[in-house]
């Protein structure tokens, strides 16, 4: 059995939880942007550690993320207690309908819209990083960056407390290999209307680094 697999979407969020980790056993690998990518890749080294007769035991989904602001600020740590794909699903005249209420059959639907994490996991995480904030993390393919958005993520989650763009991918790919799955986020910026130069990712990749140790 190998170790535990990190996932980011850029080298820098992978180069500052390298930075933090005091365990080498923890593998940290840069899989890129969005949850296609992340969840293929993912996918992907999971499926050749397995062939190599050392499977990882868990993999979290960690990087930097925009912050609900009110529930979590910049420069906060977040600990997913699931990951939530949320612009799958269809529009309508009364609004968006999140892809389990599409009425598809339901081996169509894999694990559905949302992945709880790992109980076990989030435990530990939560016991090596108390001060966290813990609460649903959103996956987004399309960053928010209007205040009308940004209202409307606040009214059909009123319990998340970040978005990303690689958690649910991730935590598909971690299901269907049924290892072990949590996210790990540090914000670097409000969900709100895009304003790139207000993103604080130093604070953010910092804050990333001194989370790490918890990683192990
Ligand atoms: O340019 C850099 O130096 C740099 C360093 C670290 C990270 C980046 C990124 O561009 C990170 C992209 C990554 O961040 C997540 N993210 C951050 N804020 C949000 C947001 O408001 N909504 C959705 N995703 C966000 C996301 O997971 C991206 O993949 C650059």
């Amino acid at each position: 059995m190998s170790g535990l697999l990190v996932v980011t979407a850029v080298p820098a969020e992978a180069e500052a939880v390298r930075a933090g980790l005091t365990d080498p056993t923890v593998t940290v690998t840069p899989v890129g942007v969005g949850p296609a990518v992340a969840g293929a890749a993912t996918a992907r080294l999971l499926a050749l550690a397995e062939a190599a007769g050392r499977p990882y035991r868990a993999v979290v989904s960690a990087g930097v993320a925009g912050g609900f602001i009110g529930r979590v600020e910049v420069g906060d740590t977040v600990l997913g207690t699931a990951s939530i794909a949320a612009d799958l699903g269809a529009e309508s005249p009364d609004g968006f309908i999140p892809v389990d209420e599409l009425g598809m059959p339901p081996a169509m639907l894999g694990v559905g819209g949302v992945v709880p994490t790992d109980s076990g996991l989030l435990a530990a995480l939560r016991a090596a990083l108390p001060a966290a904030t813990t609460g649903p993390v959103l996956t987004v393919s399309t960053v928010t960056g209007t205040t009308a958005s940004t209202e409307e993520l606040r009214r059909r989650h009123p319990e998340a407390v970040a978005e990303a763009m690689e958690g649910y991918g991730v935590a598909v790919a971690a299901a269907q290999a049924r290892v072990p799955f949590a996210e790990l986020r540090t914000i670097s910026n409000p969900i709100g209307p895009r304003d790139r130069d207000a993103w604080r990712l130093r604070e953010a990749l910092t804050a990333l680094t001194a989370a790490a140790p918890a990683l192990r």
